[in-house]
């Protein structure tokens, strides 16, 4: 099946993606991680005392989720670049808006388990076909009352128990995210949570990781019996002050500019050791044509502007599949990437996104149900377009990449990156007019 998107459901001005004339010479510090912003958030609201997060991400989704966490009257300051969040009781009777955050729509109606009262969820209106049911289920076997007539979706209310069990089985198939969301809450549940992920796939397992890991961080043990099964014990959660670690998949679309236009492009701050999806970069930029080289804490990424094309799973790391797509599509040869059927419930269907802004360049992509197959950059070039987004920030910046490559991309509703990194125009736009010899 190949993409059928129409051009014109995004709003908002036309950004021109501007082309890269020169090879690059920058160094790009990207802003904190979303997925580390949020957990570290949801544990603060769970801990046994004041908790200090350092290099938090100013995004959307990190506001709706302060938001969701003030409505259920955590007390949050982020007025400085500390932030300071002071954990209280949870109270019921208020409403969360998800916008398009799957952190927020996964990770909070857990937390309902533990508040006074009914929590009723809703978001954008994209966000309303994206997967909730399973999470909905295990909730319902945790013995609360989920009133979603019968979709599965946003919009939905959460009413708490009198007693949770301390078992619990979901498919997590569509998204990790429901293990993480029902792993965070857990410490807080009388004896701790079992929980069983019973589906057949299991798709960025990284990020389940970094749930385990931060949990662990804050003192709280879990075991892993098995690869489908996680053990939380139950304990106060203390994570002392935290840092945020920059945000690797946001650093990807950076990194991809210096195989597009050749030359360099440094990432400070990069972790020894992380469990951010992003970490897959440096491994695949290379098989694609690039050299990357971490020095102390710099990721280094130079390019010659010839993109190999690539055969990869990128079932671990899905949310990185927008950029590495933008590259295939650039690509001197075929690539598939295989492993991603569940981004078709990400912020908009990413597959058939992907292969339809594709083909509006006159480039080929054929989008299956687990997979994307590209033709690579056709004998005559891409042809420059106006594009899509689809609300999707990462929709956003593949579009940015590849208009380094194509003269005449016009991006549509560029500003759907304030999801997770509002300044992104203004880092590109830097990026390439970085002077490395100017004082
Ligand atoms: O837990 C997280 O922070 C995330 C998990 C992944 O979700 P899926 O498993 O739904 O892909 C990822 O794609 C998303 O961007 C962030
Ligand atoms: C899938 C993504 O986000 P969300 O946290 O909304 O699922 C993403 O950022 O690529």
């Amino acid at each position: 099946m190949s993409g059928t998107l129409p051009l014109g459901t995004g709003i908002g001005e036309v950004w021109p993606a501007p082309l890269a004339h020169r090879p690059l010479d920058a160094t790009v510090s990207v802003p904190g991680s979303k997925s580390l912003t949020n957990r570290f958030l949801v544990l603060a609201a769970l801990a046994a005392e004041p908790v200090t997060v350092r290099g938090g991400l100013r995004s959307r989704d990190s506001d709706l989720m302060i938001g969701a966490l003030r409505g259920l009257g955590v007390e949050v300051d982020d007025a400085g670049a500390e932030w300071r969040v002071t954990p209280g009781p949870l109270r019921g009777g208020v409403h969360v808006d998800c916008g398009l955050a799957g952190t927020v729509m996964r990770f909070v109606p857990p937390m309902v388990l533990l508040a006074d009262g009914p929590v009723s969820f809703d978001g954008d209106e994209g966000a309303r076909v994206r997967p909730m049911g399973p999470l909905l289920d295990a909730l319902r076997l945790l013995g609360a009352t989920v009133e979603d007539e019968g979709r599965g979706t946003l919009p939905f209310t959460v009413t708490p128990p009198l007693e949770v069990p301390d078992v619990v089985e979901v498919d997590s198939s569509s998204s990790s995210q429901f293990v993480t969301g029902l792993l965070l809450t857990a410490p807080r549940l009388p004896e701790g949570l079992t929980v069983r992920h019973t589906g057949e796939t299991l798709p960025s397992l990284p990020h389940i990781d970094m749930t385990c890991e931060t949990l662990r961080a804050a003192g709280i043990r879990v075991d892993q019996p098995d690869e489908r099964t996680w053990v939380v014990h139950p304990g106060e959660i203390r994570p002392g002050d935290v840092r945020v670690e920059p945000d690797l998949s946001n650093a990807g679309p950076f990194m991809a500019a210096a195989l597009v236009a050749g030359g360099t492009v440094r990432v400070p701050g990069w972790p020894a050791v992380t469990t951010q999806p992003g970490a897959y970069f440096p491994e695949l930029l290379t098989r694609m044509g690039a050299t990357c080289t971490l020095d102390g804490d710099v990721m280094t990424v130079t390019g010659t502007g010839e993109i190999r094309g690539i055969d990869a799973d990128l079932s671990p790391a899905g949310e990185i599949t927008p950029t590495i797509a933008a590259l295939c599509a650039l690509g001197d040869g075929p690539s598939q990437l295989t492993g991603i059927g569940h981004l078709r419930g990400h912020e908009t269907d990413r597959l058939a996104a992907i292969a339809a802004e594709v083909e509006r360049l006159g480039g080929r992509c054929v989008a299956g149900d687990e997979a994307l197959t590209f033709g690579g950059r056709p004998p005559t070039g891409l042809a420059g377009a106006v594009m899509e987004t689809y609300h999707d920030h990462r929709m956003a910046t593949f579009a940015a990449v590849i208009g380094l490559a194509v003269p005449g991309v016009d991006v549509l509703n560029v500003g759907t990156t304030s999801k997770t990194m509002p300044d992104f125009p203004t880092m590109w736009r830097d990026m390439l007019d970085a002077d490395p010899t100017a004082s």
